[in-house]
C-alpha cells in the first residue's frame, strides 16, 4: 500500500530562510512566496529565537554568516526539542565537496549552491515537503493505534523504533534499541513461544509472525507487548508492537474466576452445559460428564447425541420447554431421564437460560446446570407408592382404588357404559391366622393378590382393602346391563375358581375360598363411591350369609335373567 501524504492537512508549509543578504532572502520570497510562507531572518541567533517562537515545517540556513555560520546554528537549533524532524536545506556559495560532506553528516537534507535556480529549488522543497509529511502520517497513525515499530534483520538483530511514547529498555537503554537476539528483551518464560512463532511464520505454516509477549520495560518491569510482522524483502521482517497489558490482565481476571467458577461447580457436583445456539456443539464441565459416564475428556458433544440421551417418554416435553426458552425468553426448568452410558437412567433437574441474543432477537448463547436427583426421585417414588399401594402385596390401596373409581364413573357417565366392581373377602381367614399364625396368613393374601393380579385385564384394578378384603374393578364394560354382567360374572367365576385353588404356604397346602360380591355401576343417578362399593360390599355379606365360597349379585342393575 502507499502511504498518501494528501491524509494530511496540506496548509501551506512555513519556511524559515536565514541568511545574512537581505537580496537573497527577497528572492527567495519573491521565487517562493506564493506557495510557501517565507518567514526571514538574518542570523543565525534569530534563527534560534525564532524557533523559541514557534514551530517550522523546513529550514533554508545560509552557511557563511558573521558570528554564527550554518553549521553552527545547525548544532544549536538541534538541541531545541520543538526542532525536532525539522528537515534543513543548506544554501550557499561553498560550493566544495569537505562542506557539502560535513553539511549532510550534520542531518542536512539536501545542499544547493548559489546561484541557484528557483524552479528547482522548489522542487527539492517539494520533495523534501513530502517525505517529511509521510513521516509524520506514519508517526501518528502508530501513535494513534498505540503502536511502535521494530524490525528484525535475520542475520543480524533487532532494532526498536525510539520515537514511541512507551520505552522499552535493554539494559538501562532507553532510546532506539538495537540488539542481537529477542533474549535480551523478552521474558524467559516466553522465549520458547517467540521461538515457536517464529518458526511457524518462517516456515509458511502462519501467514504472519504475531504472538502476545512480556518485554522488559524502563525500570525493569515486564509488561505484555503484542507484536505482530511480516517480512520486508527476503532477509527483514518489520512490524509494530502495542502494549496489551490491560488486556492480558483482563483475560487472566476472567480466567481466574472461570477457574474459580470450575472448582465451584465441580464442589457441588453440577453438571453444567454452555451451548452456543448457532452451532451443533454443546459443551460440558467434567462434572456433567461424569453424571452420564462419559469420559470427561470428550466436553464437546453434538446437540443431537445429547438430545438422544433423553429419555423418548421425557424428550418431547424438554424440547417444548427448549423452544419456549429460546424463542420466548424464559427460564428453562425441566425433570427429565437420561441415559447413562450403562444402560439405567439417571433423574436430573435442568436450568437454563439465554445469556446472549443478537439484535434481531435470535438467541446466541444459553447455559446451564444440571442436578442429579434420582435419589429424590427414587424417595418420591417409594412415597407415592407407599401412599397408594398396599405394602404387603404391592397391590393398589383403597385410596388409589377410590381415584381410579371415580374416574371410571365419569367414564361410563360420559359413555353410557357400565361398570363393574366385586367385593372379595377370603372365607375364615381367621382360622388360618388362628391355626398356622400370622406369617402363613401373610402368605396366603400375597398369593391371594398374585392371583387376583392375574385374573385381569391391565385396564382392571384389583385392589387389596385391608386384612382380607379385596376388591376387583372392571372400569368399563357395555352399555347393555346383561352384556355387562355376563362379562362380569366371567371374571368373577374365574376368581372364584383361582382362589378356591388350594395354597402352599411353606410346607402347608391350605384350601381356601372367598365370597364374592359383584355390583354393576354406571355413572348416571348420582352413582357414589361409597354407594357402589357398599352394594357389593352388602352382596358380599349374602354371599356369606348364604353359605361362602360363592358370588352374590347385587340387585340394582342385576337384569332379571342374571
Ligand atoms: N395375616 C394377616 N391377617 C390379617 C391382616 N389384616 C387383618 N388380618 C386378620 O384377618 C382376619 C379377618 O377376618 P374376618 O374377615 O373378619 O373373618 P374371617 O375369619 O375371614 O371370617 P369370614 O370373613 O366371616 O369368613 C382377622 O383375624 C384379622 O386379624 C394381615 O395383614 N395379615
Amino acid at each position: 500500500m502507499r502511504l498518501e501524504s494528501h491524509l494530511l492537512d496540506e496548509a501551506k508549509a512555513s519556511i524559515l530562510a536565514v541568511d545574512d543578504t537581505p537580496a537573497i532572502l527577497q528572492l527567495l520570497e519573491l521565487t517562493l512566496g506564493i506557495d510557501y510562507e517565507i518567514v526571514p531572518v538574518e542570523s543565525g541567533q534569530a534563527a534560534l529565537d525564532a524557533f523559541r517562537q514557534r514551530q517550522f515545517d523546513l529550514v533554508m540556513l545560509d552557511l557563511m554568516m558573521p558570528d554564527m555560520d550554518g553549521f553552527e546554528t545547525l548544532k544549536r537549533l538541534k538541541e531545541l526539542p520543538s526542532f525536532e524532524g525539522t528537515p534543513v536545506i543548506f544554501l550557499t556559495a561553498m560550493d566544495d565537496l569537505t562542506n557539502e560532506c560535513s553539511a549532510l553528516e550534520l542531518g542536512a537534507d539536501d545542499y544547493i549552491t548559489k546561484p541557484f535556480k528557483p524552479n528547482l529549488v522548489r522542487l527539492r522543497i517539494a520533495n523534501i515537503l513530502h517525505r517529511v509529511r509521510l513521516q509524520r502520517l506514519l508517526s501518528l497513525a502508530l501513535a494513534g493505534a498505540d503502536q511502535g515499530l521494530w524490525s528484525w534483520n535475520l542475520d543480524g538483530g533487532v532494532r526498536i523504533a525510539s520515537a514511541w511514547s512507551q520505552p522499552l529498555t535493554v539494559d538501562g537503554q532507553v532510546k532506539a534499541l538495537e540488539f542481537k537476539d529477542w533474549r535480551e528483551v523478552c521474558h524467559p518464560d516466553d522465549v520458547p513461544a517467540v521461538s515457536e512463532a517464529s518458526r511457524d511464520y518462517l516456515s509458511g505454516l502462519k501467514p504472519a509472525f504475531e504472538i502476545d509477549v512480556r518485554l522488559r520495560r524502563l525500570g525493569g518491569t515486564w509488561t505484555w507487548f503484542n507484536i505482530h510482522g511480516k517480512f520486508s524483502g527476503a532477509e527483514m521482517i518489520i512490524g509494530t508492537y502495542r502494549n496489551v497489558e490491560a488486556r492480558k490482565q483482563a483475560e487472566l481476571k476472567l480466567r481466574e474466576s472461570e477457574e474459580r467458577l470450575r472448582h465451584v461447580m465441580d464442589a457441588t457436583g453440577e453438571g453444567i452445559w454452555d451451548w452456543a445456539v448457532q452451532e451443533p456443539i454443546v459443551r460440558h464441565n467434567a462434572a456433567w460428564c461424569r453424571l452420564f459416564g462419559l469420559g470427561e475428556e470428550t466436553a464437546n458433544h453434538p446437540v443431537a447425541e445429547v438430545l438422544a440421551m433423553i429419555n423418548p417418554d421425557d424428550r418431547p416435553e424438554v424440547e417444548r420447554l427448549l423452544h419456549e426458552c429460546l424463542v420466548n425468553d424464559q427460564q428453562f426448568f425441566a425433570e427429565y431421564r437420561v441415559r447413562h452410558v450403562d444402560g439405567w437412567d439417571v433423574w436430573v433437574q435442568a436450568r437454563g437460560k439465554v445469556v446472549e441474543r443478537a439484535a434481531d432477537g435470535s438467541p446466541l448463547r444459553m447455559v446451564g446446570a444440571l442436578q442429579d436427583i434420582s435419589e429424590k426421585k427414587r424417595i418420591e417414588e417409594e412415597y407415592r407408592r407407599l401412599a397408594l399401594f398396599d405394602t404387603l402385596t404391592g397391590l393398589p390401596n383403597r385410596r388409589l382404588l377410590i381415584d381410579r373409581l371415580v374416574q371410571a364413573i365419569e367414564q361410563n357417565r360420559r359413555n353410557a357404559t357400565l361398570g363393574a366392581l366385586m367385593f372379595i373377602d377370603m372365607d375364615r381367614f381367621k382360622t388360618l391366622n388362628d391355626t398356622l399364625g400370622h406369617d402363613h396368613g401373610d402368605m396366603l393374601l400375597i398369593e391371594v393378590a398374585r392371583r387376583l393380579s392375574g385374573a385381569v385385564r391391565k385396564m382392571d384394578t384389583a385392589a387389596r382393602l385391608g386384612g382380607d378384603e379385596f376388591v376387583i374393578m372392571l372400569p368399563q364394560l357395555s352399555a347393555d346391563a346383561a352384556m355387562a354382567m355376563k362379562d362380569a360374572m366371567t371374571v368373577a367365576n374365574k376368581v372364584l375358581r383361582n382362589l378356591g385353588v388350594s395354597y402352599q404356604l411353606g410346607r402347608h397346602e391350605y384350601d381356601s375360598t372367598p365370597s364374592i360380591g359383584l355390583s354393576l355401576f354406571s355413572g348416571a343417578h348420582g352413582e357414589t363411591v361409597d354407594g357402589i362399593l357398599r352394594r357389593a360390599d352388602a352382596a358380599m355379606y349374602e354371599a356369606k350369609r348364604t353359605g361362602r365360597n360363592r358370588i352374590c349379585v347385587d340387585q340394582a342393575f342385576a337384569p332379571a335373567n342374571a
